[in-house]
């Protein structure tokens, strides 16, 4: 067996609890097999003055949009969607996407997140870069048919099936897919009927944008009469292995239809300030027994990719949405970026216990905004930043030691990257 310590940290526990310990990694199986004192190992991690924590889980990004980065602030959803980013994305080649996945990706590794959720599109691009970064992802094609040709959007369709068919268990099994119809307004309810009856016999789980701005309630309720929440539980897409993203304007019905059908919800707090979307009711739907994670969105909507930022803003956003500071508290929140985001997209992950997966983040507190270390939930939660990360480990293997990204070149993505968002954006703007 080659092994791994993580010597003398501050531990994470299930429970919220922490304290000291040697974490002992069995790095063929990337799992953690001992958690205890005085262990030894092949390989040492020095973890001394740290917190161990699971690694962060972003349930809802679409990580190439980071070259988008400062393109098209300041404006709502749709009419940053129509007048900006899909313009934008409609000239991006899957070189492009390749980059920015890989420059996601560093920035991901960087701020302690080992595994994530994406939609997006040219997903094989998405897919090399996963498997040479060493993260755990689930991936799927994003389909729009809105403002396309039958044909167009029946490829489109396919395209999101047969990816999600084609590379699950991709990366040494890492990967993970999923169907994705962007959102219920913007797939025509013609594909889901033919497509979700497949997905659902393939058994592959259903993500999508939903109950994201009244923009996308309304034509529901006024086209079908009902909640949007009730049409895609019509549609077949409310399952225990689905998970939304957003889910701002959903009503007392829709939170308890979400807890009975056991779909998770991913809050993405900093995209929907950004946005001006609205304030989604995290702790009421918590209180209804709805499982929810934490995402980021694009870094284009937010504007970056830390999780540990997103719980901040999850935190500050929760209590204004109820009106009441106890709401949202810190422990809260760090459970939704570790264990709720894991849970919602199906990856073990999320625990530092034995027999689970060996995917942590190691944060530095010889920090002055760290000090004193009265309670280091209530760091995580409330003070750190993704640069207090100083060691990401997934699947028992070193991704980022000492803040310098093994997996990747830095220099040399960061390089490519701005060339690449500078030819797209002298693209766009002609
Ligand atoms: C078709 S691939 C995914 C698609 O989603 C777009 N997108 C990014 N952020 C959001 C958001 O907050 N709501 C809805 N759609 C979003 C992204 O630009 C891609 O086109
Ligand atoms: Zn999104």
């Amino acid at each position: 067996m080659t092994s791994l310590l993580i010597a003398g940290g501050q531990v994470l526990r299930s429970d919220m609890t922490v304290s000291q310990a040697d974490i002992l990694i069995d790095q063929d199986s990337g799992l953690i097999k001992k958690i205890g004192s005085d262990l030894t190992a092949e390989n040492t991690l020095q973890a001394a003055n740290s917190l161990v924590t699971p690694g962060f889980v972003n349930g809802h990004s679409h990580v190439p949009m980071v070259l988008l980065r400062g393109c098209a602030d300041d404006k709502p959803l749709d009419r940053w969607l129509e007048e900006d980013i899909w313009p934008a994305e409609s000239t991006m080649t899957a070189d492009d996407v390749h980059t920015g996945a890989k420059l996601g990706l560093l920035e991901m590794i960087k701020s302690g997140t080992t595994g994530f959720a994406d939609m997006y599109f040219h997903v094989p691009e998405i897919v090399a870069a996963v498997d040479q970064a060493g993260v755990r992802a689930l991936l799927g094609h994003g389909v729009v048919t809105t403002g396309k040709d039958a044909d167009k959007s029946l490829a489109d369709v396919e395209k999101s099936l047969e990816f999600a068919q084609e590379y699950d268990g991709a990366a040494d099994g890492r990967i993970s897919t999923a169907f994705m119809p962007h959102s219920l307004v913007t797939v025509g309810s013609e594909y889901l009927e033919e497509f979700v009856p497949r997905v659902r016999e393939a058994g592959i789980p259903i993500h999508y944008h939903a109950n994201e701005t009244l923009n996308e309630v309304t034509p529901i309720v006024n086209d079908h009469g009902i909640r949007p929440l009730d049409y895609a539980a019509d549609h077949g897409m409310l399952e225990p292995q689905d998970f939304v993203a957003h889910g701002v304007h959903v009503d007392e019905h829709e939170m308890t239809l979400l807890a009975e059908a056991g779909t998770s919800v991913i809050h993405c707090p900093a995209s929907n300030m950004k946005l001006a979307s609205g304030m989604a009711p995290i702790q009421r739907l918590m209180d209804a027994g709805v499982t929810v994670g934490l995402g980021t969105d694009g870094a284009a909507s937010n504007n970056d990719l830390s999780l540990l930022d997103e719980g901040r803003d999850a935190a500050m956003l929760g209590k204004i949405a109820a009106n009441d500071a106890s709401a949202v508290p810190a422990e809260t929140v760090v459970q939704m970026m570790t264990q709720g985001s894991a849970s919602a997209l199906g990856f073990h992950s999320g625990v530092i216990e034995e027999g689970e997966p060996a995917d942590l983040a190691v944060i530095d507190l010889e920090k002055p905004h760290l000090t004193p270390r009265n309670d280091l939930v209530s760091h995580l939660a409330y003070s750190a930043a993704g640069s207090d990360v100083k060691h990401t480990i997934c699947d028992g293997q070193i991704l980022m030691r000492d803040r310098e990204v093994l997996t990747f070149e830095e220099e040399s993505i960061v390089k490519q990257a701005q060339q690449t968002a500078s030819s797209l954006v002298s693209r766009v703007s002609g």
